[in-house]
């Protein structure tokens, strides 16, 4: 018989459902802004782009070598040469038949011409050139057009710009983009015990970890922070910065106090000061991760166990915080791998244990877990590449047994 999960409990709100529910309880801010390209990494496109122009906007070569028609390669006694065109220097006259001209990797096609042979395969001497072997017509040509084509839709709105984004629009021409402002987030910590790193622990502290993390990922995701730093356990406290954040953000992060010990008051003042959309979720870590609003101001109350926090941003805050900012999210990398050992799991709870997934000698993929999965042991999330998704059902994952999981390198956080 299996085991019940000691903190397993009736009524927690499943995760799918809560989540669906949450997104749909937001709305997209509106305001956009036109932004030169310099400053446009890590926005999102509040317009659709259509191209002005065709990239390339002339065909050209891709070799270094001869341009001409590929009927001529064959002619025996070789090619006229009659011209160079550099890549930006262009020959202007018109090559006839017999005739060639030398090219760079770059430059326009000549008028007249169809194809390119690389230098490697011709003969030039006392300017004729003659070509090794047959030339198969626009080859090594880069057709106007090929890339993109003037009018084309080259990104939707929505889409977070890149490094690769943001050199297409360059491609295009465009020197200024419209990108939708950036969401303005309060962020804070509660709890009495906490210090700034740096700072002497008293007996009983520790020190404030939640914060630099979740700020390096809403850092990542182009968010303008306001820190509001360390706030005490006191539910006044608490109270003003929440009314105080809310007047001026599109969203409140905080972490810790969304339990039900006595100095919890994070999800009480929210009651008091806004509304809940949910507390309490079927989710292993993050159980009493809180949602809300108050005013027009979306609210996330993270579990102060560091584990919670940085899963419960991932798999909430993220796609909430996408659904304001109007960002398409690309869906994550989800694979199927073999467990190589087993996970503890009791039913009751969706689990996202961390672990860390590597290909085997075979190919297959094999997962073991990252270490200790408690929530608290934040140096076992640090070594993960993956974060498994073991159904609310499910039990204890046995050894050779097929897992979800998502992988999480590379990302933001
Ligand atoms: N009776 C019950 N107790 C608890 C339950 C429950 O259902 N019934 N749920 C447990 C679960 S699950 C979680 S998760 C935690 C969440 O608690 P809180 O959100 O109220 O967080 P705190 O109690 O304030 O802190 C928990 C833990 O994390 C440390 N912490 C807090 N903030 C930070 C920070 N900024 N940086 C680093 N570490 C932080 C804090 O010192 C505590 O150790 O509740 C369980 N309890
Ligand atoms: O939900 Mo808590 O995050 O299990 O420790």
């Amino acid at each position: 018989m299996a085991i019940q999960d000691c903190c397993s409990q009736p009524g927690l709100r499943p995760f799918a459902d809560a989540k669906a529910d949450m997104l749909g309880q937001l709305e997209t801010i509106t305001a956009a802004e036109l932004v030169p390209l310099e400053q446009a990494l890590n926005r999102i496109l509040a317009d659709t782009v259509t191209s002005p122009m065709d990239v390339p906007a002339f065909a050209n070569s891709a070799m270094d070598g001869y341009a001409l028609r590929a009927e001529d390669a064959s002619t025996e006694q070789g090619l006229e040469l009659i011209g160079t065109s550099f890549a930006g220097h262009p020959f202007t006259g018109r090559v006839e038949a017999g005739q060639c001209v030398r090219i760079m990797t770059g430059a326009a096609l000549p008028l007249g011409t169809d194809s390119v042979e690389m230098q490697e395969n011709c003969v030039s001497a006392n300017n004729r050139v003659t070509f090794q072997q047959p030339v198969r017509q626009g080859q090594h040509v880069r057709q106007a057009a090929e890339d993109v084509a003037q009018g084309e839709t080259v990104f939707q709105a929505g889409m977070r710009i890149n490094a690769r984004v943001l050199a297409v629009l360059a491609s295009l021409g465009l020197e200024q983009v419209y990108v939708r402002r950036p969401l303005r987030v309060a962020l804070l910590s509660t709890g009495d015990e906490l210090k700034r790193p740096g700072e002497l622990l008293a007996p009983g502290e520790i020190y404030d970890s939640n914060r630099i993390g979740l700020t390096a990922m809403l850092d990542r995701l182009g968010a303008e922070i306001t820190d509001y730093g360390i706030i005490a356990d006191d539910a006044a406290l608490i109270r003003s910065a929440f009314i105080k954040a809310a007047a001026s953000h599109d969203a409140i992060i905080t972490s810790g106090g969304v339990s039900v010990g006595d100095a919890d008051h994070t999800k009480t003042v929210l009651e008091e000061v806004g509304r809940i959309g949910f507390w309490k979720l079927a989710i292993k870590p993050g159980k009493p991760f809180a949602f809300g609003h108050i005013e027009q101001c979306a609210f996330f109350g993270l579990p102060g166990n560091p584990v919670s926090a940085a899963v419960t941003f991932h798999l909430l805050v993220r796609p909430a915080l996408a659904k304001l900012a109007g960002e398409q999210l690309t869906p994550g990398v989800i694979l199927q791998a073999t467990a190589l050992m087993p996970f503890k799991k009791t039913p009751g709870r969706m689990d996202f244990q961390r672990g860390q997934v590597a290909r085997q000698a075979d190919g297959s993929l094999g997962v073991v877990p990252a270490g200790s999965q408690s929530s608290a042991v934040f140096s076992a999330m640090a070594e993960a590449n993956c974060l498994l998704h073991l159904e609310q059902d499910r039990g204890q994952v046995e050894k050779g047994e097929t897992v979800t999981l998502e992988l999480i390198d590379g990302l933001y956080w």
